[in-house]
């Protein structure tokens, strides 16, 4: 279980939330106008950003899908998803092509580097690799940027599929992202 108390964060005289409290059991969307601080907040998650006051608990390993999407440009998209599995990644490799497939990505993409995959594509990658690395905590940044709805509904379907009962914070402000994942959405407007 991952706890967010009293959090709250300044950047010189703004102030982007103050003495937020959260708990986060599962998976949930994390819904704010822009400009809230989402961003913000999963990267004091990530550990990546101090908070001004108050604490998180419970987060544990975390996976990431960033706001960018920092993949290892000269590799291929399933060598950017094995780098992030322990020891030997042959075993895995498989199921990973498969799971490209799945996301409509064929042979002649997954043989370029990730430098030349399309805005949509780097996205379904770094999506893929945050779902096959282990984690206690996965925090998703915006990971629909760039989808067409045939890609956005089997990456929802994905993530119904794998994220399981951990702790899951998905920034989105795609509504129909947010009726096909039906997971519980944690509004954050007035916090
Ligand atoms: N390092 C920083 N220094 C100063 N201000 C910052 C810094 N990082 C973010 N901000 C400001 O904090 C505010 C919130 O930014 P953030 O990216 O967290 O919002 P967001 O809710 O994720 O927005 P969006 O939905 O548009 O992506 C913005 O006004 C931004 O300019």
């Amino acid at each position: 279980m991952l706890t967010i108390e009293h959090l709250t964060k300044q950047f010189g005289k703004k102030t982007l939330f103050r003495d937020l409290c959260l708990t986060v059991e599962g998976p949930a969307v994390l819904w704010a106008p822009s400009g809230w601080g989402k961003t913000t907040l999963l990267r004091i998650l990530m550990g990546l950003e101090e908070p001004t006051s108050g604490i998180v608990q419970g987060v544990g390993r975390v996976a990431a899908v960033f706001q960018e999407d920092r993949l290892c440009p000269q590799l291929t998209a399933v060598q950017n998803v094995t780098l992030v599995l322990p020891g030997s990644a042959e075993q895995y490799k498989e199921q990973i092509i498969k799971d490209f497939q799945q996301f409509g990505m064929d042979a002649a993409a997954l043989a370029l580097p990730a430098a030349r995959l399309s805005g949509g594509q780097k996205r379904r990658t770094a999506l893929l690799r945050a779902l096959w690395a282990a984690s206690d905590t996965l925090l998703l940044d915006e990971p629909f940027t760039g989808m067409d709805p045939d890609t956005l509904a089997a990456a929802a379907a994905l993530l119904r599929e794998r994220c399981g009962e951990k702790p899951v914070l998905l920034a989105t402000h795609d509504r129909e992202a947010i009726r096909l994942l039906g997971w519980p959405v944690v509004e954050l407007e007035n916090a």
